[in-house]
């Protein structure tokens, strides 16, 4: 008979490790084999047909022994190779396994001559440890297993936990619906379906509980564990179909990750934030105060591009939502771009297209020019601007620019103190500015007029900061002799129907927002945004946060990181130490950063507290967010 209390029973083979034993061992005795491929996955097949109850478990077992041709020494270098493969969220819970020790068994269809070494590892000594043991002949070669061991034989486990006798309530933790029928004969108490490594339906289907990992098993049961709140806990909703590496790469950091295709609309996005810790999104979600109301657990907003203006920022720093967006990784796609549209432009390259795609042959020289020593004005002369200048001079173009803060000229480039000036100047116009409100319609038709005759324009920047009648009406009188643009002062959702008035016309090449859209770049935002996401979760760093006071954090190591966000007002942080202080807490360190509306506090501490303090913090007047990471 063994002591009362909870009992904790895990499986090996795809729970604790990542793996299959059994299939690690094949890989390691057919090496060399030509068959190999081929037996290896009969081996995955038997083991399978094992695990789901389809043959009977000695059958399985027997079989894939003849098929493995093992010898003892191989298992050596195999519990060499199980050392790496445990399963991740148990590595990082070693804790558990050490505070837990006399509560935890193992009950295996795999071998003990494997699995004990490891096991040992994590303080669960070969006595809780229930599994097969191989038979050898005198080269140790191995034969056989021992077949009076009842967990060689159909559904062992059961016998196996019946003979235990545990006293308390059992839990049984594994992948397979071997693991399940302890709890379907009535012996277990809770059977929890491990999906960390491999999901098998039949298992899930018939759980108490499907736990991704570790992490959320402890989190259910109030046990220690190494991080504070499960990552699969943590949802996160892309929207407008952000590339999939995003999805990929917070899906591997174990967030419960959904990807859609389009924006939602205002009232589709109220119903759907509900819940989600983080949104995802590119230029056409607009986040609004509305949606803020209705996002009931939002912690930041990613803006999978360069403009934030869809997101009502102060509304999300008054809620202590923390947005990121990725500043340069489409610069050189728009760059690139602009010059092949310029370049088009200048040879009316559009008309001539569209004339032989009409079966019509107009070989002609009109209008067609080359860019090289013509004059290009950019307007904003930021990430893009600036790069564009480079480029453009390299193929010979004179580059005249025009900001508003005080840029310094690259190469050549020529600054111009007002815009009248660019544009007086400037064959091609080309507008690079922000997406600040304030520039609307910032192109009309004073600003048209002042163009020289017969110019171009270019318009990769926003929508609405060209106004479009004026552009149209200018493009019909001749006055400018062509444009591309790439953003709308509408655009649609998602892809479908698109009406604009400058269909249709002469030398006017249109494209659907894609000044940024390469594989190149969005792979890059794929990576760049959900790494500065994970940064600000895992341990509270804002770097880069478009809307929130920039701070980064050393590392955390052993202690505890609380992370309160409050409102600027005179006395927070002495009100934090003070219940600090109170609770007797030691900081270990202390990071305070500061913008006019919002205060962020981050106070490492020594590991034991009292969790009263949480309640006290999150108590103190003028908090807005609080959480605790460790
Ligand atoms: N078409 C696309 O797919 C696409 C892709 C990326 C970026 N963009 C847009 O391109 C624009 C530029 O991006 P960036 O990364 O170079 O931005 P940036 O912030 O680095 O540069 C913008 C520059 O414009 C200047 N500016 C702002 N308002 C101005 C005004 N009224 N007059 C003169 N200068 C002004 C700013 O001072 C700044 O130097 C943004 O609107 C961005 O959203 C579009
Ligand atoms: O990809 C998008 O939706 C927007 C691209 C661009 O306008 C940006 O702001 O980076």
């Amino acid at each position: 008979m063994v002591q009362a209390g909870r009992k904790y029973v895990f499986d090996f083979d795809s729970t604790l490790t990542r793996v299959e034993a059994l299939d690690v061992l094949a890989e390691i005795t057919l090496n060399g084999n030509s068959n190999k491929e081929e037996i290896i996955r009969e081996i995955q097949e038997i083991t399978n047909l094992g695990i789901d109850g389809d043959i009977s478990f000695t059958e399985s077992l027997e079989r894939r022994i003849k098929l493995l041709n093992a010898h003892k020494s191989d298992l050596e270098v195999l519990v060499d190779q199980l050392r790496d493969k445990i399963s991740r969220s148990i590595e990082s819970n070693k804790e558990f396994f050490e505070a837990y020790s006399d509560d935890i068994y193992v009950i295996s269809c795999g071998f003990k001559e494997f699995i004990d070494p490891i096991v040992k590892e994590y303080n669960i000594p070969e006595h809780r440890v229930y599994a097969n043991t191989f038979k050898f002949d005198e080269d140790g070669k191995i034969i056989g297993f021992d077949e009076a061991n009842v967990l060689a034989t159909h559904n062992g486990k059961i016998a196996c936990l019946k003979n235990l006798d545990l006293e308390g309530e059992v839990q049984v933790i594994g992948d397979g619906y071997s693991d399940y029928v302890m709890r379907e004969a009535g012996i277990a108490d809770k059977f929890f379906a491990y999906t960390e490594n491999v999901h098998r339906e039949k298992a899930a289907k018939n759980a108490d509980y499907i736990t991704p990992n570790l992490d959320e098993f402890l989190f259910v049961n109030k046990l220690p564990r190494k991080i504070s709140y499960p990552k699969n806990r943590i949802k996160i909703l892309l929207l407008e179909n952000v590339h999939s590496d995003a999805f990929e790469n917070l899906s591997k950091e174990g967030f419960s990750v959904e990807l859609l295709k389009s924006s939602l609309p205002e009232e589709e996005l109220i119903e759907k934030v509900k819940g989600v810790h983080v949104l995802g999104i590119r230029s056409k979600t607009q986040v609004t105060q509305k949606v803020l109301d209705a996002a009931d657990k939002l912690m930041a907003v990613g803006a999978f591009c360069i403009g934030t203006t869809q997101i009502d920022l102060e509304a999300c720093k008054k809620k202590g939502v923390v947005v990121f967006n990725a500043p340069y990784s489409n610069t050189r796609s728009v760059v690139e771009l602009a010059i092949g549209e310029i370049i088009m432009l200048m040879r009316s390259i559009f008309p001539r297209s569209t004339e032989i795609h009409g079966g019509q042959w107009n070989k002609t020289a009109a209008n067609s020019k080359e860019v090289r020593g013509k004059n290009l004005g950019i307007v904003g002369y930021g990430n893009i601007g600036k790069q564009l200048s480079v480029l453009a001079e390299a193929i010979g173009m004179r580059v005249y620019y025009y900001d508003v803060a005080d840029q310094l000229a690259l190469g050549n480039a020529i600054k111009c103190n007002t815009l009248e000036d660019l544009l007086n100047v400037s064959d091609v116009v080309t507008l690079h500015i922000d997406d600040s409100k304030t520039n609307k319609n910032f192109i009309g038709e004073r600003e048209i007029n002042q163009m020289k005759d017969g110019a171009m324009l270019v318009n990769l920047s926003r929508g609405f900061i060209v106004d479009i009648e004026a552009l149209v009406k200018a493009l019909k009188s001749g006055k400018i002799a062509g444009a591309a643009i790439d953003v709308f002062p509408e655009e649609p959702g998602s892809n479908g129907d698109f009406h604009t008035e400058l269909q249709g016309l002469q030398n006017v090449i249109l494209t659907p927002h894609i000044g940024g859209s390469t594989e190149e770049a969005q792979r890059d935002i794929a990576d760049f945004v959900p790494n500065k996401i994970m940064d600000y979760i895992n341990s509270g760093n804002t770097v880069d946060a478009v809307n929130f006071p920039n701070i980064r954090l050393p590392k955390q190591n052993t202690s505890h990181r609380f992370l309160h966000i409050h409102k600027n007002v005179p006395g927070i942080m002495a009100k934090i130490n003070k219940v600090l202080a109170r609770y007797d807490m030691n900081i270990t360190g202390q990071y305070l950063s500061t913008d006019n509306e919002v205060g962020y506090v981050i106070s490492d501490l020594d590991k034991e507290y009292n969790k009263e303090v949480i309640k006290e913090l999150k108590k103190i007047d003028n908090t807005i967010k609080f959480r605790v990471l460790y």
